[in-house]
C-alpha cells in the first residue's frame, strides 16, 4: 500500500518542480479551468462556458479534432474542441492559446461514479504582459459569450408531472416527463390591448433582469401571475408567449394527479430555475373549501371511528390530500428554499371562485384579465392571419366588436383562410357575418331572459298563493292530526 504511493508522490514532486522551473523561465502564464467546481460534485459553469465559447468561436475552425454532441432535446449538434486539442484565439491583438486536457485519476483513488473517473480542463496560456487584459476583459468576454451560446443552443422543454404511482417505474425516480416546447406564440402574435401587453412585457423584463433587485429588497426571485377570463381568450397562448419571451421552460402541473402536499413539495423541489410553473384552471384543480371540510369532519365522529378500523388509504385520508394551505405554503415558503428565477401562473375562467388568500398580491403579483376581442386585438389577428392592416369592412367590424362579446379564438377561427389562395374579402366577410349572427343571438337571448324574468315575477305572485295554499293544506293536515 505504502509502496504504491511512492511513485505518485515522486511524480507529483517532479511535476511541481518542472512547473516551478517553467514559471521562472517562461514569459507565459497559464490559467486552468476544471470541469468540476470547487465543491467537486457540481459541474463548473466556467468550464462549460469556455467549451461553448470555443465551439462557436471562429478560432475553432482551425482545430483539427472536434467533438460533436447532441444535447438532450436539441435540434442540432453542438461542437466542442476534443481532448488534447489546442486552438489559438485573437483578442484585441493578443493571442490566447487554449488546450483541452484530460487527466485520469491515480489508480489507487476509488471513484464513486464512472463520470468522476476522468477530469477534464481547459488550460489558457497567454503572455504575461496580457495578464490584466485576460483577467479584466478576456475571461469576462468568454464567460458572457459562452453563456449566450448555451442559451441559443438550449432547447426549451415542456414538463408534465407523472402520476406518483409511476415514479418508481423510472430508474431515476423521475417525477416530471418532458417534450420539446415548440409553441409558436409570441407577444407579436398575441391579440390584446397594446398598452396592457406592453405593461406585461415590461414586468417580465424587469423580473428577468431583477436578480440583484430582488436580493437587495430581500425577496425570493419569483413572481406570480393570475390569468383570468372566459374560455378562448388566450390564457394558454399568453403562457406560451411569456415562455418564448423569457426563454424559460414550462412545468405544466396537473394538480388533480398530485395526491398529497408531500408530493406537491417533491414536484416543486424538482423544478429548475428559469422556468414557469403553470396550474391551469386552478378553481377546478383544488378544493378551495378546506375549512368547511374540516368542520364537517369534526361532526362526523362516528364515521371517523369506523375509518380508523379500516386499513389506511390515501383516498380517504383528508390530511394527505393537496390542500389550499399546502398550496399556499408552497407558494410562499418552499421555493425560496429551492432557488430563484421561477414564475408561477394560475389560470381560471372564474376568478370570483378563488380564495382571496390564494391570489393576494405577493402570491399572485399581477392579475391579468384576458377579455373578449375588441378592435385593437382584432387588428393584430387580421395582420397575423390575413396580412391586412386596413380594409373597408374594418369600420363595420369595429362597431360590431364593441357591441358583441366574441373570444379571440372565435375571431381567429373566422379569419382563418379556407384555401391556399388567401381570400381576404371572404374571410373578413365571414367574420362580419358571424358577428351579426352573434349580435342577433345575444338580442334574442336578452329578450328571452327579460320575458323569463317577467314571467317569474308573475309566477312569484302565483307561487306566493301556491305556497300559501300549501301552508293552508299543511295547517289543515296538522289540525286533522290534532283532532
Ligand atoms: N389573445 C389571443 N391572441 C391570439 N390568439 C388567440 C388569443 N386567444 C385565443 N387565441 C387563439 O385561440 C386558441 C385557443 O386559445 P387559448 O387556448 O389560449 O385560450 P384559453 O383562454 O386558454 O382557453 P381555455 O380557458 O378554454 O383554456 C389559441 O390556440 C389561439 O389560436
Amino acid at each position: 500500500m505504502v509502496q504504491e504511493h511512492i511513485p505518485f508522490q515522486l511524480q507529483d514532486y517532479l511535476a511541481a518542480a518542472a512547473a516551478r522551473l517553467h514559471a521562472l523561465l517562461s514569459p507565459y502564464a497559464t490559467i486552468t479551468i476544471d470541469d468540476k467546481s470547487s465543491d467537486y460534485f457540481s459541474r463548473s459553469e466556467a468550464f462549460f462556458a469556455v467549451e461553448a465559447y470555443l465551439g462557436a468561436s471562429p478560432c475553432a475552425a482551425h482545430a483539427r479534432r472536434l467533438r460533436a454532441d447532441l444535447a438532450e432535446g436539441a435540434d442540432r449538434m453542438a461542437l466542442a474542441v476534443d481532448d488534447h486539442e489546442g486552438v489559438a484565439d485573437d483578442f484585441r491583438g493578443a493571442t490566447m492559446w487554449w488546450r483541452k486536457t484530460k487527466a485520469l485519476p491515480h489508480t489507487n483513488v476509488i471513484t464513486w461514479s464512472p463520470r468522476n473517473a476522468e477530469r477534464r480542463s481547459y488550460r489558457l496560456t497567454f503572455h504575461r504582459r496580457h495578464r490584466a487584459l485576460v483577467e479584466n476583459a478576456y475571461l469576462p468576454h468568454v464567460l458572457a459569450e459562452g453563456r449566450a451560446v448555451t442559451v441559443r443552443n438550449r432547447q426549451r422543454r415542456l414538463f408534465t408531472n407523472n402520476p406518483s404511482a409511476d415514479w418508481a417505474a423510472y430508474d431515476d425516480d423521475r417525477v416530471w416527463s418532458h417534450v420539446k416546447l415548440e409553441h409558436p406564440s409570441t407577444f407579436a402574435t398575441l391579440a390584446m390591448d397594446p398598452a396592457r401587453k406592453q405593461e406585461i412585457i415590461d414586468d417580465l423584463d424587469m423580473f428577468r433582469d431583477g436578480k440583484d433587485y430582488y436580493a437587495s429588497v430581500g425577496k425570493p426571485w419569483k413572481r406570480g401571475y393570475l390569468l383570468f377570463g372566459p374560455p378562448g381568450t388566450g390564457k394558454s397562448t399568453m403562457i406560451a408567449a411569456m415562455a418564448n419571451f423569457l426563454d424559460y421552460d414550462v412545468y405544466d402541473l396537473e394538480l388533480t394527479a398530485v395526491k398529497s402536499n408531500t408530493e406537491l413539495r417533491r414536484l416543486f423541489i424538482e423544478t429548475t430555475g428559469k422556468s414557469i410553473i403553470v396550474i391551469e384552471d386552478i378553481d377546478c384543480s383544488i378544493d378551495l373549501t378546506g375549512k368547511r371540510k374540516k368542520k364537517k369532519k369534526k361532526k362526523n365522529k362516528e364515521s371517523d371511528k369506523r375509518k380508523k378500523m379500516m386499513p389506511p388509504s390515501d383516498d380517504d385520508d383528508e390530511e394527505k390530500k393537496v390542500t389550499l394551505s399546502g398550496l399556499l405554503n408552497f407558494i410562499d415558503g418552499l421555493w425560496s428554499a429551492c432557488g430563484g428565477e421561477r414564475i408561477i401562473i394560475f389560470t381560471t375562467n372564474h376568478k370570483e371562485k378563488l380564495d382571496p388568500a390564494l391570489i393576494r398580491r405577493g402570491r399572485m403579483d399581477m392579475h391579468i384579465e384576458m377579455s373578449y376581442c375588441r378592435f385593437e386585438a382584432f387588428k393584430v389577428l387580421a395582420k397575423n392571419y390575413l396580412g391586412v392592416e386596413q380594409h373597408e369592412v374594418f369600420g363595420e367590424i369595429r362597431r360590431l366588436l364593441e357591441e358583441v362579446d366574441m373570444s379571440p379564438a372565435d375571431v381567429a377561427e373566422n379569419l382563418m383562410p379556407r384555401s391556399k389562395t388567401k381570400d381576404v374579402d371572404a374571410c373578413l366577410g365571414r367574420l362580419a357575418k358571424a358577428l351579426h349572427e352573434a349580435k342577433e343571438a345575444a338580442l334574442i337571448k336578452a329578450e328571452a331572459a327579460a320575458a323569463g324574468k317577467k314571467a317569474n315575477e308573475g309566477s312569484d305572485g302565483d307561487d306566493d298563493s301556491s305556497s300559501s295554499s300549501k301552508h293552508d293544506s299543511d295547517k289543515d293536515r296538522k289540525d286533522t292530526k290534532e283532532e
